[in-house]
């Protein structure tokens, strides 16, 4: 690396063991800053990051990518938007500055009235705006500044105005805590000098330490050649190399954000600086990872999932991302007493009606040993997700999160799909049992996926069943929001007249003793399989 041809202004910097953030930031405010009338910000209840920055109408970066970072990172995140980008997967088509006048208004509507703990700043597109965010800080100060020095989209697009350089330079990194420039920024930074390795990352940080920050780490992401995103740290006295697995991916787009909203995420939590920053390199990877292998636009850089989380164990159960309700088609319902009957066991009975052509199966123990259920419900979760079918379980949800099952069935007697919903968390399937248009609606109110209705026809596997015929299952799905399952005595003579009542929103069958009480479950369900897709395409 070249040497910096820029002179960078010298400030005298705070001990930089400082290890938290607890402390009043440096920049106090002058004794005339805050008007006397002025009600004090109010403490927050969570910790507080306010992002200045742009908006990405395609929701990848900017103020969207820090709004997903902070939630997911559990902070609150407020905003000031300083632009408003027309932008996609294929690059930036337009930018729409805010009227200077009107970021100041923002700045203080936030920091006048909500104690903000964490500044974070994005695209900052003119000159004017780095001041009025400069007076702001100095009115309100906060605990700390994370400094992302948006320049240049990754599609290539300018995202400042070239004048911006040197305000950035001589006022904001003086004021800033961390400054987080990718090595084509700190290059840009540092008067165009070239930087190919990590030797040339680290004098650049030595370089942009020099401006003032308390704190420098140039991201190497973007270093060709490299199995590794290595970044570097650096507080005035020590390199530290931070090394992160180099995700293969096209989902790319806000990764600088995220990263820079991450870090002022932890800071609002009490991190040190150097843990926040590898709280946020960590999550940043997470999120590609589970987002590598995602089609997202047409254009060459797509976004990745912030809150990939919530589709996680305890927060999901199975694969299941969003209930597919073609899967209600042919839904199998098994029954112990059944399978005892025939010498099947539940993993047998499972394996031979996904073969014959189930589409969602659900396990409906009445008789089983807690135990021994969750062990063959274990066994089911496996058969089923090789098979790309979803399982559910009937009433217990402690079976069902204990073998991340893809969702519960419930009735109207056990406990409410609401409470199931808050359990399971949101990426699970929920089923309830509905015989009445009020109870499709509350299905639908308490966060359900999908109502079984019936019994269409009289059934000897539930006792005291009351049997609605086709008017009642008209009833209720024309009543139901959701997706309707049909059930009770369903078999192969009268499936086919079920799925050629034509309800748009009746989306299969659900059978159980037509199909597990019988020696060859496969045929049964082969045969039943075969009635139903023939009378979907007489409808
Ligand atoms: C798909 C489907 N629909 C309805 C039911 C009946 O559930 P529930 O009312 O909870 O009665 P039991 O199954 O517990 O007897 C179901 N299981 N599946
Ligand atoms: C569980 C249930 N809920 C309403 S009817 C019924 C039983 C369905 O069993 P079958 O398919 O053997 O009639």
């Amino acid at each position: 690396m070249s040497s910096a041809p820029l002179q960078p202004i010298l400030r005298p910097h705070p001990p930089s063991s400082i290890s938290s953030f607890s402390s009043p930031r440096r920049t106090q405010p002058s004794p005339r800053a805050r008007p006397c009338r002025l009600a004090a910000a109010r403490e927050m209840p969570w910790p507080h990051v306010l992002t200045v920055a742009g908006s990405d109408s395609g929701g990848g970066a900017g103020i969207q990518a820090d709004v997903k970072a902070c939630a997911a990172l559990g902070a609150y995140c407020s905003s000031v938007i300083t632009a408003v980008t027309a932008q996609n997967t294929a690059g930036v088509q337009g930018v729409h500055l805010v009227p200077e006048g009107f970021i100041r208004k923002q700045l203080n509507s936030v920091l006048s009235d909500m104690s903000v703990d964490v500044v974070k700043t994005g695209m900052l597109p003119s000159v004017g705006i780095v001041q009025i965010l400069c007076e702001s800080l100095r009115k309100f100060p906060v605990k700390a500044l994370v400094v992302d020095p948006v320049m240049v989209s990754t599609s290539g697009d300018s995202l400042s105005d070239p004048s911006t350089l040197t305000n950035y330079r001589d006022e904001l990194f003086a004021m800033a805590d961390i400054v987080t420039p990718n090595v084509k920024e700190a290059s840009k930074l540092l008067g165009g000098v070239s930087l190919h390795t990590v030797s040339d990352m680290r004098d650049a940080a030595a370089s942009i330490y020099k401006f003032g920050p308390r704190y420098v780490l140039v991201k190497g992401g973007d270093m060709p050649d490299s199995s590794e995103a290595i970044d570097v740290f650096y507080d005035g006295k020590e390199f530290i190399e931070l090394r992160g697995h180099r995700i293969k991916t096209c989902n790319t787009h806000g990764t600088g954000c995220t990263l820079a909203s991450s870090i002022a995420a932890e800071l609002a939590k009490g991190s040190t600086m150097l843990h926040a920053v590898r709280v946020a390199k960590n999550f940043v990877e997470s999120a590609l990872d589970h987002s590598k292998d995602l089609t997202i636009g047409n254009g060459p850089q797509g976004p990745f999932d912030h809150l990939f989380r919530l589709k996680c164990p305890p927060y999901n159960i199975g694969s299941q991302q969003r209930f597919n309700q073609d899967s209600l088609f042919l839904y199998v319902v098994t029954d112990s007493r059944m399978n005892k009957r025939w010498g099947h066991s539940i993993e047998d009975a499972v394996k031979d009606a996904i073969e014959g052509g189930a589409t969602i199966v659900q396990l409906r123990e009445k008789d089983a040993e807690s135990r021994e259920f969750l062990k063959a419900a274990k066994a089911c979760v496996e058969i089923c997700k090789s098979s790309g079918v979803p399982l559910l379980i009937n009433d217990r949800v402690d079976i069902a999160l204990a073998c991340n099952a893809d969702g519960v069935h419930v009735g109207q007697s056990d406990i409410s799909a609401r409470e199931v919903r808050e359990l399971l968390g949101p990426g699970k399937i929920i089923g309830v049992s509905c015989k009445t248009p009020a109870q499709a609606e509350q299905a639908w109110n308490d966060g359900a996926d999908y109502i079984g209705c019936g019994g269409v026809f009289p059934t000897m596997t539930k006792a005291n069943n009351p049997t609605l015929g086709f008017e009642g299952l008209k009833t209720v799905c024309l009543a139901s929001k959701l997706p309707v399952v049909a059930i009770g005595g369903i078999n192969t003579t009268n499936a086919g007249s079920v799925m050629e009542l034509g309800i748009p929103n009746l989306k299969g069958v659900a059978v159980v003793s037509a199909l597990f009480d019988r020696e060859c479950v496969m045929t049964e369900t082969r045969n039943l399989r075969s009635i139903l897709t023939s009378a979907l395409c007489s409808v």
